[in-house]
């Protein structure tokens, strides 16, 4: 059973941590650190296939839901990761209902999509030593969909209405760049858009989603009804960390670090 996927649909927040350093080193330790979700990142990451399958087996020694970004919405790279055995996808860059529906196909068995067979050689069904995966496996796929510009936002609700997509997560510094406002996804423009994309997912019963490392913005988001929020990653608590430590000793970054980041 897909405990994160139960939970979102409860309204349960689920609290997760982003994995950008693409290794399975750093996946165990955060698998243990007591979070909901863990997202593997093979958008923004340097990720591939081997990669996101060594860290989702790093993430099976802990409790965390590993939710694996992919880099496109591509059915072939669905069928790919899928097969690994990744059940919870976070698919970028949806813009439209059609192409939400058309991942939605990509993660199915005929005769309800066109995910390919190869469950036999599938680290998904254990190489079938479960010998029920063909027929569980729609039940525990959790399908998120990004949005992510304005484009996506104008068709918010036709894209959380399609049957098959289980959460919209919002995309922060996407749609504050597509907004006119790159870099800074805290501008007020950006900032409205988002609380009005949870309120309408809201009405319409979807869960919602985003990552946020600005704590209080964070329970915001929660409390207006966004089930799945991150808030934070590896990349940036290793970074900072670091910094933070070598100027307690007179030292730290040569260069200005960016601001104005969410996460
Ligand atoms: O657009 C966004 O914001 C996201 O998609 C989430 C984060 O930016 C992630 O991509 C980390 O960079």
């Amino acid at each position: 059973m897909n405990r994160f996927k139960t939970a979102i649909q409860q309204g349960q927040a689920q609290i997760g941590f982003w994995q950008a350093l693409a290794n399975p080193y750093t996946v165990e330790i955060c698998a243990g650190a007591g979070f909901d979700w863990l997202l593997l990142d093979a958008e923004h990451g340097p990720n591939d296939l081997p990669l996101i399958l060594s860290q989702l087996q790093a993430a099976a020694t802990g409790t965390a839901e590993p939710v694996v970004r992919l880099p496109v919405a591509d059915t072939a790279l669905v069928k790919q990761y899928l097969d690994i055995g990744a059940r919870t996808l976070l698919i970028p860059m949806v813009e439209t209902a059609e192409e939400a529906a058309a991942m939605v196909r990509a993660t199915r068995y005929p005769p309800h999509g066109v995910r390919g067979v190869g469950s036999a050689i599938g680290r998904a069904s254990r190489w079938n030593r479960d010998s029920d995966y063909l027929k569980t496996a729609e039940a525990d796929l959790c399908l998120l969909v990004q949005v992510e510009c304005r484009r996506a936002l104008d068709n918010l609700e036709a894209i959380a209405s399609v049957e098959g997509v289980d959460g919209v997560f919002i995309g922060p510094s996407d749609l504050a760049a597509d907004l006119g406002h790159l870099g800074n996804p805290g501008h007020p423009e950006v900032q409205e858009a988002i609380l009005g994309a949870i309120a309408t997912l809201k009405r319409c019963g979807r869960p919602s989603g985003m990552l946020i490392a600005d704590q209080a913005l964070a329970r915001t988001y929660i409390e207006l009804g966004a089930s799945f929020v991150a808030v934070g990653t590896d990349v940036t608590v290793l970074a900072r960390g670091a910094e933070a430590l070598a100027e307690r000793f007179g030292r730290g970054p040569k260069h200005q670090v960016a601001s104005g980041g969410v996460y």
